[in-house]
Order: structure tokens, then C-alpha cells, then sequence
């Protein structure tokens, strides 16, 4: 039978802790055993006699060597022994996890079912020293998350298609069938400054991304973490977690007040919270009824939200309450107006404040829209074909002033999107971002996969046109028995993954209604190869002067789409490459490659 953590702690005296000890996680007393001294003054054991007694302890514990694990599943609903008083009940999430969608593997979300009330599992060891590549300069980390397939894509047989050799490459296992119908496989191959594969838990993730940033914060500075990535990926699973697996908003916001409640300060720092959304580029306020909110400029070109609702938090608990709250109001207004969480951008700020209200550090945590329904639209109507035109701008500016942030140029295009312009602020001076990529394994979703991998991939290669060299870039390798015939089949598609697929088949259509197939095969013949000149390149030569235009041209309808396209490559036509080359106001290596 286990040992009470309660009888544990009265023996010793310290019953009277046991309510801050269950909410900070520990729950039995074979938890105690992995407690240092610096958690006591989080679990409020401050005076010298109760450390003493905590330490004997933890010593004790330790000496008997009790069974750590499976203790989940044990604890009863008020989240700690049986028959003694609960912990911080403050807090309740109704711990809703669809049956149907747990992870296949895993069975410890069975704990998060039926845990109710306020526990959150926070862990228990104190932080370790903070990533020294993100806090030694580096203001820019891109990272990737795989989830492990859930149980209802283990019933429907999905095949998990990716792998993640090193904790820092990825690689998706692409199946194609050939047009004998046999099979093969692409392997696509990126590299992250972090890969977490789906084992890693959203401790591991924690303290590999947000928690350099959240100690950038507890400094006075900025800090952004995006989580990115389509629909069921794990973006949630991520920032909010669940109570028994906390997310990083929870674990973030435990290490805040922890070194809040120990800092020695001349005067103390309160914290606020707001949390709000951008939805086809409407700000709506999901602290204060999905109200309608404005963001503007003032005379030094700072940029204010007006009338955005923030709440000072003092625990925990209340924070998280806040943050239920606005996630349900997020929710609600799914049914409503949008059909998909993913659809729109919730950002939530913590902010410090000193007694006369001034900034003393600030952080975001921004739940990015995913990309996937704008590959999506096959039966486009109005709406959708705005929201996805919405989201790539927004997310190709965000690309943008992240490529400004790194290199610190003297212009950002923060204005080219109401994302970019809200959070303007974190761009500038002494900021850390931090992206976290999220996916999905099955191979139904592979293609949204690879678009997610895509998007982080170029976030990364922006950190500086020096990682391109400096840095590994993403790639794909086919299995070596392709033939010739399938290598062109291959590099076709690859076109089409660059300038979506949808667009490479309305072009055939159009090719036919219009007749002006012919302009594009003579582009083609000048590029030298079946090859359509790339986004960069074009970029490069001047022709489209940002991502923004080429996206334009992806988003209108298809014939005028190959009109751009055929005026691009007349343009081509008539402007020899070193005569392009000098045109160019800042001259850089071109590289057209040469597809066998
Ligand atoms: N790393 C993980 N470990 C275990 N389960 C996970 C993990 N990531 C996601 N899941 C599970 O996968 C399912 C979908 O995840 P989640 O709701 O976080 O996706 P999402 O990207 O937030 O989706 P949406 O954009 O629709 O809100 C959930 O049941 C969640 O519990």
C-alpha cells in the first residue's frame, strides 16, 4: 500500500502544507523523494525548523525508496490521498479529454479524465540550467513537436510517417504510388534547433523553449513563444496541457511566481494577464465577451490596444482560471462565427508591472492559426478563401519581422498584418521568440505535415541569409529506384508544393480555356528545364517584390494566376540573367538549378 504523503507530512509537523504541496504536484510521498531545497520555498516551507524537518524527510523517503511512478493513475479527484483536504480547488477544469482521441500509446490521459479540480501535476524539480544557445545571443529558436498517434488514428490503421533520429532532425516518410502503381517513398528531411519526438513531454519541451524565455521576462524583457501547426496537432496539448501533463502556460506561470515569491525586491512585481484573438483580422477580447478591440499608434509609434481587458493575477490558480475562461469564449465563438479553433490567433500576455503600473517584463504566448485549410479550398466559398488569404498574410509578415528581428534591419513590415502590428512591441529591441512547430504523425496528414515543416523550415532559414549557408536545410531524397521518369513526376510535384496544388491544377485547366499554355512552355524552355522559376528566385530578379505578392498571385482566381505567371516568364524572356543580375539594387549569388 502506498505511503500517505499526509501522515508523511503530519509526523514531521508540516500537515499544514499539504494543500500547497498537492497543487505544486506533489502528491505521495514517494514525490517527496525527488524534491531539492530550492522547491521549498515554492511549497512554502520558509523557516529554518521546517526545513529542517522537510529535509529529514526527503531523506527518509529516500532511504526507503518508494515507488515513484504510476502515481497518476492513483490520486483520487481532489487531487491528492484519499480523505484528506484537497488542494487549491480555485482552479477547476473539467478535465474533458474526448475518450476517442487519446494518444495511442499512452495512458496516463486516463488520469486527466477523471482528475477534477485544480492539481495541474505541476512538476517538481527545480528548473535546470536554461538552454545556453538560446539565452548565449541566439534570439530566434524554431523547434518542432511531434505528437504520437492519438486512438482513434491507431482504429482507422494510420501508419505513423515520421521519425525523429536526433533531437534535431525530423524526417516524414512520404508515400507515393507511381504510375505502374507501384509504391514508393520520399523522405523529406528537415533540421530544427530542437526536435522532440513524441515521447518528449511538455516538461521536456518546456524547459527547452519557453523557460529561457519566461527568464528573459523575469529580467524585464520580451518574449514571444508561437505555437504553430493544422488542426489536432498538439498546439493545445502544448500551451494549455491538461492536469496532469501542464502545458506551458501552467509551468511558465509556476516559475514566474516561484521567483516571485522569493525575489528580494525593492518593490513587488504584480502580474497581469490579457488574452485575446485575431480572426480575419478582427482583435476580439476573450476576457471581456469576444468584445471588438482596436489596435493603434500613438506619437512614438507605439502600438496601444484599446480598451483590452487585463487581469492582475496573484497564483497560479487564478491565472490558469483566467486562461480557462478565454479559452472557453474562444470556443463559443468557434460555434458561431468560426468552424475551427485553429482559424484564428489567440494570443495570451503576462505581463509584470511594478507598483506604479510600469512594464517590468512581458511575454506572449501566441496559439498561431494553421495553414492547413488554405491548401484546403476545393469548393472555396467567400469566406474561407478570405480566412486562408488572411492567415498566410499574416503568417508570411509574421516570417517577415522574425527575418527583420534577426538581423536587425532598420525596417519591419509590421504593419503588413494585424498580427505582426500587435505584437510590434516584442519585435523590437532586446526580444526572444521561440517557435514551436507542432505535427501530426499519421499519414493521412502528411501533407499538412510538410507544410508545417515547410513554414518552420523557411521561419528558420530567415534567421539570418547566413543560415542558409551556415545552417542545414530541409530536403528531400527519393528511394533510389526511381526512374527517370518518375525523378520528373517527382520534381513536378515539387512545383506544385511550392506553388500549391490546387494552383497546378487549375493552371492545366486554364492552360486548355485559354490557350496560354504556350507563353508558359516557352518560360519553361528558357529556365532550361521543366522547371518553374522559384519564389526566390523570382524575388531575387526583382520580379515580385515580396512574399506577400507572390502570395497574391496564388490567391486569385486561376486565370488571372497564369497571367502573372505568363508575364513573369515573359518578363524572364526579355531580361538575360547577369543583366538581371546587375539591375539588382543588392547583388547575390543565383543559383538556378538544374534538374536531370
Ligand atoms: N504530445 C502529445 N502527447 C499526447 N497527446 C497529445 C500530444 N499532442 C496532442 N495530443 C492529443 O492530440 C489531440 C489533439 O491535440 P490538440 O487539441 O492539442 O491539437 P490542436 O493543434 O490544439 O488542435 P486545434 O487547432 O483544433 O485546437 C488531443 O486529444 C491531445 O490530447
Amino acid at each position: 500500500m502506498p505511503l500517505c504523503l499526509y501522515e508523511c507530512l503530519r509526523a514531521v509537523g508540516l500537515q499544514s502544507h499539504y494543500a500547497r504541496f498537492t497543487s505544486f504536484g506533489v502528491h505521495r510521498a514517494a514525490h517527496l523523494s525527488v524534491l531539492t531545497m530550492e522547491d521549498y520555498p515554492i511549497l512554502g516551507i520558509r523557516s529554518m525548523e521546517d526545513r529542517t524537518r522537510l529535509f529529514h524527510l526527503v531523506k527518509m523517503v529516500k532511504a526507503l525508496d518508494l515507488e515513484y511512478e504510476d502515481d497518476d493513475a492513483d490520486y483520487d479527484a481532489d487531487g491528492g490521498d484519499e480523505g484528506y483536504p484537497g488542494a487549491d480547488s480555485n482552479f477547476t477544469y473539467d478535465g474533458s479529454v474526448d475518450p476517442d482521441d487519446n494518444v495511442c500509446d499512452d495512458d496516463d490521459e486516463k488520469g486527466a479524465a477523471r482528475t477534477a479540480g485544480y492539481n495541474y501535476g505541476l512538476p517538481l524539480s527545480s528548473p535546470p540550467a536554461p538552454n545556453k544557445k538560446q539565452l548565449g545571443g541566439q534570439r530566434i529558436s524554431v523547434c518542432l513537436r511531434k505528437r504520437p498517434l492519438t486512438h482513434k488514428e491507431c482504429r482507422r490503421g494510420e501508419a505513423d510517417v515520421v521519425t525523429t533520429p536526433s533531437g534535431e532532425c525530423v524526417i516524414v516518410h512520404e508515400n507515393k504510388e507511381a504510375v505502374d502503381l507501384s509504391q514508393y517513398k520520399l523522405q523529406h528531411k528537415f533540421y530544427f534547433d530542437q526536435v522532440f519526438g513524441a515521447e518528449s513531454s511538455n516538461e521536456d519541451v518546456y524547459r527547452r523553449t519557453a523557460y529561457p524565455l519566461v527568464l528573459h521576462m523575469l529580467k524585464g524583457g520580451k518574449a514571444t513563444c508561437f505555437a504553430y501547426g493544422q488542426t489536432g496537432a498538439g498546439k493545445t496539448h502544448t500551451m494549455l496541457g491538461s492536469p496532469v501533463r501542464p502545458g506551458l502556460y501552467a509551468l511558465a506561470a509556476r516559475d514566474i511566481f516561484a521567483y516571485l515569491s522569493t525575489a528580494h525586491m525593492h518593490s513587488p512585481l504584480l502580474v497581469y494577464v490579457s488574452f485575446f484573438e485575431i480572426y480575419c483580422g478582427q482583435l476580439y477580447d476573450l476576457l471581456d465577451h469576444r468584445k471588438r478591440l482596436f489596435a493603434r499608434e500613438d506619437g512614438q509609434k507605439v502600438v496601444h490596444i484599446v480598451g483590452l481587458r487585463d487581469i492582475r493575477v496573484d497564483s497560479v490558480s487564478s491565472l490558469l482560471e483566467v486562461i480557462s475562461q478565454g479559452t472557453e469564449e474562444r470556443t463559443q465563438g468557434m460555434s458561431g462565427v468560426n468552424p475551427l479553433s485553429s482559424r484564428s490567433h489567440a494570443l495570451l500576455q503576462i505581463q509584470l508591472r511594478d507598483t506604479n503600473q510600469q512594464i517590468a517584463g512581458r511575454m506572449w504566448f501566441v496559439d498561431l492559426a494553421g495553414s492547413e485549410r488554405a491548401s484546403d479550398t476545393k469548393e472555396p466559398d467567400r469566406q474561407s478563401r478570405m480566412e486562408g488569404a488572411e492567415i498566410n498574410q499574416s503568417l508570411l509578415a509574421l516570417k517577415e519581422c522574425i527575418r527583420s528581428l534577426d538581423q536587425e534591419q532598420s525596417h519591419t513590415p509590421f504593419r503588413q498584418s494585424k498580427l505582426t502590428q500587435v505584437l510590434k512591441d516584442s519585435f523590437v529591441g532586446d526580444s526572444m521568440t521561440c517557435m514551436i512547430a507542432n505535427i501530426s504523425p499519421g499519414h493521412l496528414a502528411t501533407e499538412h505535415t510538410l507544410n508545417t515543416l515547410r513554414y518552420a523550415d523557411r521561419v528558420k532559414e530567415l534567421r539570418g541569409e547566413i543560415g542558409l549557408r551556415r545552417g542545414r536545410k530541409g530536403k528531400t531524397i527519393h528511394s533510389p529506384k526511381c526512374s527517370v521518369g518518375e525523378k520528373r513526376r517527382l520534381s513536378r510535384e515539387g512545383t506544385e508544393a511550392i506553388f500549391g496544388q490546387d494552383r497546378g491544377k487549375h493552371e492545366k485547366r486554364s492552360q486548355k480555356e485559354t490557350g496560354e499554355g504556350e507563353v508558359r512552355k516557352r518560360g519553361e524552355k528558357w529556365v532550361g528545364k521543366k522547371q518553374i522559376p522559384q519564389m526566390s528566385q523570382l524575388m531575387e530578379y526583382g520580379v515580385l517584390r515580396s512574399e506577400k505578392e507572390w502570395m497574391a498571385t496564388v490567391y486569385r482566381p486561376p486565370t488571372a494566376a497564369l497571367t502573372a505567371r505568363a508575364s513573369l516568364t515573359t518578363f524572364q524572356l526579355s531580361h538575360p540573367i547577369n543583366e538581371l543580375q546587375q539591375n539588382d539594387p543588392s547583388p547575390q549569388p543565383v543559383n538556378i538549378p538544374t534538374h536531370s
